[in-house]
């Protein structure tokens, strides 16, 4: 809606026959957003086969005591996302009719993706109805800003977003963006290097054509681009970096090879060993993309796998200080292994992991050049069998240098498509780190299609190669090459991620010889507030609850004996502390989060108070535990969020834990692990004196339980 006049204290509303308009309630209108000075907007998501939505516009002044102003004429009708009828103004009368406000209105339907859709929908649907109980609502849409906004602040927002612009602060050199691209140390050494490839190395040792450290590069660049350029090398402590004009993904050393630019000048593109984007190198290109319909491809989602695989692997690697593990990669070309390594490698330097990526095509190009046509990769080709077969060793042999050096988990990336090859790999791992396979297999042609795409115009291998079809025959070539001995893992560990790259469905197979640990779960001892069924509080632990810690301590002594490392976690309240005290051996970490739900003002005390006090708080909690909220306190709902972490972290843990917590907290954790529906966690059976046993296979989660005492 639009009008120039109107001041800051009439707020434009929707209302209507939706609950998320207000069901007709003008107290419940929703609010509109003052788009522009004199633009108020609402949006939102409604099924395309929705029923029709009755509204009005109406005007609700910032002083609640002062009634709204309803538009005059009739019912405005929305189907299908669309005004029925002309969209006419919206007119309201003012003062007694004497003033009439006149709003022009407009409408516009947009279609969003049945994924947006549905889980913006099914959100709203589901899950975030506005609280129907006591207490304050779980979420409240667009309310209307109540204080501090004042007159027109947005109107003043300058709508040139560039004025706001600010420099981005530069983050300081970081070590890790050489990884991807610092020339390999085997073939430095061994002097294996092309020559007419220009190379700017990581300072171990320059090639005649460059100084390591120089300030100029006089690089040969097919004779006609022999330009100087401003050019710093990197050296290892990467405390230089390379600043230059003109040079694409600047951001790492590696080999240079002149980039076809569609001026026709010539630019540099530098192999970090995974494609970086550039512009598309002919018409035919763009045809493709447009005729696949990526025309307007919205980045793909992540490789969900990836994240996955890396939590297996993270289990995998034991306790972070001692494993060594080599995750390899396996799959023909153009199934994402490189863009799966790439996430991985992130993912686990997150979780911590000193993780380093060996790209294999980039000792190949570095060694062989980056123009080796399809029939270098042939099984009928001796010399290319041999010549692959000894990049791939040459790159694990600096793989497992670097590991001798302190890196912990290696990914190997390359196609490793035989089992002679994989066999060669495992033999090179013995005595020096563990062996993960991890297969990426693709059976969507659509999604194969878009990556042989994106190959050639992305990977070094076809920097070079001007004509996009030349570059597609050779790489179908290649494939098929490789497709014709492709033998899928089934040796050793593995994970299988199939048909993942999409981040819907597709599956994760693990077959790996993952320990599986134990989870105990229990409650604290008896406390002195459950002996007089008060709740919450910060009691100590009644004789029979300090009988319970030292029977507790007996069994996890007898339990966990076998066990090199366990951790025993408690809240920050004393009765899980002084349950813990008695159990010796093993560090003992405070968790906030594992903190009983917060009664708030009911703290302390009994149920039968609560009811004869507050009534409409007990039966408010009794009609919808899971959502009630005590006032000034939490829900169960609260307690799950706030409990992700924990969830997170019981996980990653390679080793056995003992959680002691409380009743509510540990009915969250518990519907976890047992995969109990949100609406039984409130009620789910949680005495006091018993031990329940999680035990995290591969296959899935067991359960055992053990009740020490009554
Ligand atoms: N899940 C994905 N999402 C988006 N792009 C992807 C995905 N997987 C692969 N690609 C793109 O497809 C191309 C081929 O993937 P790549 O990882 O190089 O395959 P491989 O290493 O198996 O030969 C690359 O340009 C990559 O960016
Ligand atoms: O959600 P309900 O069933 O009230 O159970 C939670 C209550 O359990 C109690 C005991 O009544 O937990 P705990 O003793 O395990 O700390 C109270 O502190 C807590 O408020």
């Amino acid at each position: 809606m639009e009008n120039a006049r109107i001041s800051g204290d009439l707020v434009p509303h929707v209302f209507g026959s939706e609950p998320i308009i207000g069901s007709w309630d003008p107290a419940r209108a929703l609010a509109m957003e003052r788009e522009l000075a004199s633009m108020w907007q609402l949006s939102f998501v409604v099924p395309p086969d929705h029923e029709t939505l009755d509204f009005k516009f109406l005007l609700k002044p910032k002083d609640a005591a002062t009634p709204c102003i309803i538009e005059e004429g009739p019912t405005r009708l929305l189907t299908g996302g669309m005004l029925e009828g002309d969209v006419r103004v919206a007119l309201f009368k003012l003062n007694g009719d004497d003033e009439v406000l006149e709003f022009r209105v407009f409408n516009k339907a947009d279609i969003v993706s049945p994924l947006e859709l549905a889980a913006s929908w099914r959100v709203y649907k589901e899950n975030f109805q506005p609280s129907r109980v006591r207490g304050i609502p779980d979420i409240s849409i667009n309310v209307a800003p109540t204080h501090g906004t004042e007159e027109g602040s947005a109107a003043t927002l300058e709508l040139d977003l560039e004025h706001y612009v600010v420099p981005t602060p530069t983050a300081p050199p970081n070590e890790y963006a050489a990884n991807l691209a610092a020339t390999p140390a085997s073939l430095i050494q061994t002097g294996a290097l092309r020559t007419n490839d220009t190379l700017l190395n990581d300072g171990i040792q320059s090639p005649s054509s460059v100084s390591a450290g120089s300030s100029s590069l006089s690089a040969d660049f097919d004779g006609h681009s022999n330009h100087k350029k401003n050019i710093e090398t990197w050296a290892t402590d990467s405390s230089k970096k390379i600043q230059t004009s003109g040079l694409i993904e600047s951001k790492s050393v590696g080999t240079f090879t002149p980039l076809q630019k569609p001026d026709g000048q010539k630019s540099m593109f530098i192999d970090r060993g995974v494609g970086s984007p550039k512009l598309p190198k002919s018409t035919s290109a763009c045809s493709l993309a447009s005729g696949l319909g990526f025309g307007s491809a919205k980045t793909m989602p992540e490789a969900a796998g990836a994240v996955a695989a890396a939590a297996v692997a993270d289990r995998l690697q034991g306790s972070k200080e001692d494993g060594k593990l080599a995750i390899v990669l396996v799959g023909l070309p153009a199934r994402g292994k490189t863009f799966t390594a790439v996430k991985l490698t992130r993912y686990l330097r997150w979780l911590g992991h000193e993780t380093r990526h060996f790209n294999v095509g980039k000792y190949r190009r570095l060694k062989h050049g980056a123009n080796l046509s399809a029939d270098f990769f042939r099984d009928d080709n001796p010399e290319g069998i041999e010549a692959r077969n000894e990049v791939a060793a040459l790159a694990m042999e600096d793989m497992i240098d670097w590991m001798h050096g302190g890196g912990q988990v290696g990914i190997f990336d390359a196609t490793n498509s035989t089992r002679k090859r994989r066999c060669m790999l495992m033999k090179m791992a013995e005595g020096n780190c563990k062996i993960i396979f991890l297969e990426t297999i693709c059976n969507d042609p659509s999604i194969i299609e878009r990556n042989i795409r994106l190959k050639i115009q992305q990977s070094p291998d076809y920097a070079d190669q001007p004509d996009y079809e030349a570059g597609l025959q050779d790489f179908m070539e290649r494939l098929m090459n490789y497709e014709k001995v492709y033998e899928p893992v089934g040796e050793g560990s593995y994970i299988k991620m199939i048909d993942m790259v999409k981040g819907q469905g597709g599956q994760l197979q693990v077959n790996s010889h993952l320990t599986p640990r134990p989870i105990l779960l229990t409650r604290h001892g008896e406390s002195l507030h459950n002996v007089r069924g008060r709740v919450g509080g910060d009691t100590v632990l009644s004789e029979a609850g300090e009988l319970y810690a030292k029977k507790l301590a007996n069994f996890i002594e007898k339990r966990l004996k076998s066990e090199k490392t366990a951790t025993i976690w408690t809240s920050t309240l004393q009765r899980t502390i002084l349950t813990a005290s008695p159990i010796l051996g093993f560090p003992k970490i405070q968790w906030r989060a594992l903190d009983e739900i917060n009664s708030g003002v009911c703290d302390g005390m009994t149920y039968e108070e609560i009811k004869k006090t507050m009534p409409e708080e007990f039966e408010s909690r009794s009609k919808d535990k899971l959502r009630y909220r005590y006032p000034r306190g939490e829900s169960y709902l609260d307690v799950i969020q706030r409990l992700e972490p924990v969830i997170i972290e019981l996980e990653r843990q390679r080793a056995p834990v003992v959680v002691i917590s409380h009743q509510a907290v540990l009915r969250a954790l518990y519907a976890y692990f047992a995969d109990r529906p949100l609406r039984e966690v409130p009620d789910i059976e949680m005495p006091l004196h018993t031990i329940i046993e999680i035990q995290m296979g591969v296959t899935g989660v067991e359960e055992k339980r053990y009740k020490l005492m009554d």
